[in-house]
């Protein structure tokens, strides 16, 4: 028997969840987590698959806005929920989900999908790759010392209630958000997120910790992380959990780091999901003891090559025949004239000749400005028709500022 696909409806989201939680291995959340999950699921941009009354696939789709290179907040579908039942698996409902809601997503007028992936395999097929990604780190923080910049004894810092600070942290983040590519605009009601603080995160750890970094009394930094406390015959050897940190200039940055590397009766430093240009990685002693990995973070799907590609600036000017191919949304097959410069761009279809020649997944690679379209070409990805077009577009594309996506969703 065949799957009903269909938009979710309010009454039907706790069995839609509920597949949801159990494709995830089925642990539950809080009652508050899951609350929250209600409130933030977008029911009408959300759709569901059914066999019978019970739901076997979910898939939703936030109301992002995105900045691309160039500083501008892009309409992006953020791709989330997306399961399917263990029974179902293999039997095409979730390509089923992604072809409907790319439909719906152009249908939207919205020029780009992103998501984050639980394995990386999954999303090539329907057209999306790794625009962005982040650094993962266990510092040796015992052996490792930060060199910070002229200032940074300046800023105060101190510690406040995770909520009470919230507002704060939130009006340092909202002013971080429009100079990195990857980073999206908060929703409405999002900033809660940040305060959950479930025990199975801790593991052993203490509650959210907050502190502020403070010049003139303006707040230019905080901080939220956990300590660990381990006890060893030798001594102290906790363990610092950055959970997130923002500074708005460099001596707040190097403050915050500083302190969180320095906090008594601990040897070490986690934290994930860091930018690849973090500035701190450029301050330490040692790198090799920070305990450095990369991992892939948003991936990044075109649905309208034309609009999506108007829609950033381009570091250096550009003028390209880009033939594009896109097996899964055909309406984006076919060539394309992109001329652009650090102020605009156009991008209009035209039967000239190509100077380049890729497919769909290429341009999302390249689109925040993190990966080039040179080593991609390196890979056999990408086919230069014209000499001197691949290093031209190569430049244009690439983005000053490492683009970075913040968080999951
Ligand atoms: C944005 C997010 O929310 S990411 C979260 C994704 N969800 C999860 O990881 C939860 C656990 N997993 C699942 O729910 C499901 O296994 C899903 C959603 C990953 C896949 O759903 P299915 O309905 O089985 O996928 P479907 O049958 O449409 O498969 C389509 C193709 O993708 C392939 N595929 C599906 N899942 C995977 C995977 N995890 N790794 C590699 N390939 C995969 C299939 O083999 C198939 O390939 P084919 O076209 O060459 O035959």
């Amino acid at each position: 028997m065949g799957t009903d696909l269909r938009v979710l409806r309010q009454d039907d989201w706790d069995k839609w969840y509920e597949n949801l939680i159990r494709a995830f291995g089925g642990v539950q959340e809080s009652p508050e987590e899951r609350a929250l999950w209600r409130e933030r699921t977008e029911t009408d941009r959300s759709l569901g698959a059914w066999d019978g009354d019970a739901c076997v696939g979910t898939a939703g789709a936030f109301s992002f806005r995105l900045t691309v290179p160039g500083g501008a907040p892009v309409p992006a579908a953020g791709v989330t929920m997306v399961s399917v039942a263990a029974t179902h698996r293999r039997r095409g409902v979730l390509t089923s989900m992604m072809r409907r809601q790319l439909d719906d997503v152009r249908s939207w007028g919205e020029p780009l999908a992103v998501l984050t992936a639980s394995e990386p395999a999954i999303y090539g097929r329907f057209g999306y790759d790794i625009g962005t990604h982040h650094a993962n780190v266990e510092v040796e923080t015992s052996r490792v010392r930060l060199t910070v910049p002229p200032g940074t004894d300046e800023v105060r810092l101190r510690y406040a209630a995770p909520a009470d600070a919230l507002e704060a942290c939130e009006a340092v983040y909202a002013r971080t958000v429009s100079g990195r590519p990857g980073m999206l605009a908060r929703l409405p009601g999002w900033d809660r997120l940040w305060l959950l603080d479930p025990e199975r995160e801790r593991a052993g750890a203490s509650p959210l910790q907050c502190v502020l970094a403070e010049r003139d009394g303006e707040v230019v930094g905080y901080a939220r992380f956990r300590v660990k406390p381990d006890w060893e015959t030798a001594g102290p050897k906790g363990t610092v959990g950055v959970q997130d940190a923002e500074a708005l200039d460099p001596a707040a940055h190097a403050a915050l780091w500083r302190f969180l590397f320095e906090i008594d009766l601990t040897s070490s430093l986690v934290a994930r999901g860091r930018p690849l240009d973090e500035p701190w990685l450029y301050m330490v002693s040692d790198i090799r003891r920070c305990g450095l990995r990369i991992r892939d973070s948003l991936h990044v799907r075109l649905v309208d090559v034309g609009a999506a590609l108007e829609a950033r600036t381009y570091q250096a000017p550009v003028d390209v025949v880009l033939d594009v191919e896109d097996a899964f949304c055909p309406w984006n097959t076919g060539r394309w004239r992109l001329s652009g410069d650090p102020k605009g761009a156009s991008c209009t279809r035209t039967e000239d000749r190509a100077d380049l020649a890729l497919s769909v997944r290429e341009l999302g690679a390249t689109y925040l400005g993190g990966v080039t379209l040179g080593a991609l070409a390196g890979a056999g990805r990408v086919r230069e028709l014209r000499p001197g077009a691949l290093a031209e577009a190569s430049l244009a594309f690439a983005s000053t500022v490492t683009p970075w996506l913040p968080h999951g969703f």
